[in-house]
């Protein structure tokens, strides 16, 4: 039985609501769906401490929330109970706040007035979307909370997840009824790594609920810990569309400039010229080619076309974006080939040193990376590639990257620089000093133009960039 998410309270109609009063042995409150201010007692359980889960789990604790924090990894857990921050976003005393405790045991998830599920949904080998996890999360939650529980999915998915997928899995696991015994809301995450001045407070909170009890229950929750404020929408297909709305818009854009960068270097015209240039006038919007990672942009556009395609609807514009940008790793690589091929170096003897290798500069994330592609790309030609990233775990980089990796920098030995990821630090090379160290002829492929072309060419380099 799938329950139908509406707009309208199915309690409307039955006069005053029998309030569902959470069990008080738990610690839990009674819940009234009125609207009314949320009291600080409640208590929060955010699944799933990731990048997402665990700055929320911060946030309602640094707002005096009673927060429990669930997730299935054990070392995790472990590591957060330590102290030790899992995603290298937040510091040791925030995560020590005395409001959160940290578990893997599920059954503390029947403590939480509020259960928000910040799993992964990421895409599979044929760019499907992978609900696997949400669907798993709503079977823990859905077999752990209490009647009067609001569950709000905050992972991106796409239009009508939470109806068709979460729903089903909490009712089935709690054998109780969405809307009567429970309730469910989406708010997506709008946070971005690595950017201290748009973490969760600071970005306008989208909310949604089953039905505008709910809906205001969640606004008021999230209102009191986003100071940027929430934004109402009017159904949780609504919510859940626009995360991966947003996520599109910024693929296509960033695609059209990396498209435009292919073209332009066909017309020996240098494309950073040509966006400064286009770039003074007013509503020229700002985007920069580059490889396109993470696991958000390249990831969340598939969640649009695959549920537009399950209407009958090929969102071509957004699956050309994606091909563009998945084209960008082997075009950095011919790029290269060509700088080591102006330098009549021979391919297989040849030893390239990729500067940075997360997945965008000042994080140190290297999951779904591009570099890691172009890294491929290169291998195939027998260049010889190491790597150094001072923001990137050397473990997690060797289990996801096939080269050798310097603990310092060191441009010994080196044909040619690949600046991947334009890290700050990057930023401060001396080029004269650099082209010294390579062998002769010294390359860099700087892909995001941190450097001015004629500074390079003065220091020697043959250079390229998109
Ligand atoms: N990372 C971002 O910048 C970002 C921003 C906005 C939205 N999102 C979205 O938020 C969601 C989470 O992303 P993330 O980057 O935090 O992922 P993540 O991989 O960093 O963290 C997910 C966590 O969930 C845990 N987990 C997996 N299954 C679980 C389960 N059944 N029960 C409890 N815990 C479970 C994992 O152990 C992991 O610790 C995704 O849908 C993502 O698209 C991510
Ligand atoms: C709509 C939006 O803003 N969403 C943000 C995004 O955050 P993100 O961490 O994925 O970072 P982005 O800045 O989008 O970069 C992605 C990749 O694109 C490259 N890039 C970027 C700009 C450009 O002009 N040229 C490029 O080449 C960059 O190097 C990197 O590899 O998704 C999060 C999860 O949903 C959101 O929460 C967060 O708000």
């Amino acid at each position: 039985m799938t329950t139908t998410l509406t707009n309208t309270d199915p309690r409307a109609d039955d006069g005053e609501h029998e309030q569902n009063a959470r069990d008080s042995t738990t610690g839990g409150t009674t819940l009234e769906h009125t609207g009314e201010v949320v009291a600080r007692d409640a208590t929060v359980c955010v699944v799933g401490l990731g990048y997402v889960g665990l700055p929320l789990a911060v946030g309602f604790a640094q707002s005096n929330y009673r927060v429990i924090g669930f997730d299935i990894n054990d070392e995790t857990v472990d590591k957060l109970q330590s102290g030790i921050d899992t995603t290298g976003d937040l510091s040791s005393e925030a995560i020590s706040d005395d409001d959160i405790s940290y578990t893997s045991n599920a059954g503390q998830i029947s403590e939480g007035d509020y259960v928000i599920i910040t799993v992964p949904t990421p895409i599979d080998d044929d760019d499907q979307p992978d609900l696997s996890y949400v669907e798993q999360a709503g079977r823990t939650v859905g077999s752990r909370m209490d009647p009067g529980t609001t569950v709000i999915l905050e992972s991106t998915v796409y239009p009508g997840t939470t109806e068709e997928v979460l729903v089903p899995a909490l009712e089935d696991a709690s054998d109780l009824t969405a809307g009567e015994d429970f309730f469910v809301g989406y708010s997506p995450e709008r946070a971005t790594p690595g950017d201290p001045e748009h973490g969760l407070a600071d970005v306008i909170k989208v909310v949604s609920g089953q039905n505008e009890k709910v809906l205001e229950d969640v606004a008021t929750l999230y209102e009191s810990v986003v100071d940027a404020g929430v934004h109402r929408a009017p159904s949780i297909s609504v919510a859940e569309a626009s995360k991966v709305v947003e996520n599109a818009q910024r693929d296509v854009n960033i695609a059209f400039v990396n498209e435009l960068s292919m073209a332009l270097e066909r017309m020996d015209v240098d494309a950073h010229a040509v966006l400064e240039a286009a770039g003074t006038k007013w509503n020229f919007h700002d985007y920069r080619p580059g490889l396109v990672g993470g696991h958000c942009i390249p990831v969340d556009p598939y969640f649009l076309a695959h549920r537009s395609a399950r209407e009958g609807f090929e969102p071509d514009l957004v699956k050309t974006g994606r091909a563009v940008n998945e084209s960008v790793p082997e075009h950095i690589a011919d790029l290269t080939i060509k700088a080591l091929n102006d330098c009549h170096k021979t391919l297989r003897d040849s030893r390239v040193l990729v500067l940075g290798l997360s997945y965008k500069p000042g994080v140190g994330d290297i999951r779904s990376s591009k570099v890691a592609d172009v890294v491929d790309e290169l291998a195939e030609y027998s260049v010889d590639v190491e790597g150094f990233d001072p923001f990137a775990d050397t473990d997690a980089v060797q289990d996801a990257f096939s080269l050798e990796t310097q603990e310092s920098l060191s441009f010994e030995g080196i044909d040619a620089v690949l600046l991947a990821t334009p890290h700050a630090e990057f930023e401060q090379l001396d080029l004269e000093v650099v082209a010294a160290e390579l062998e002769d002829c010294p390359a860099l492929i700087d892909v995001t133009g941190t450097f001015e072309e004629a500074t390079a060419a003065d220091a020697g380099f043959v250079y390229r960039r998109l």
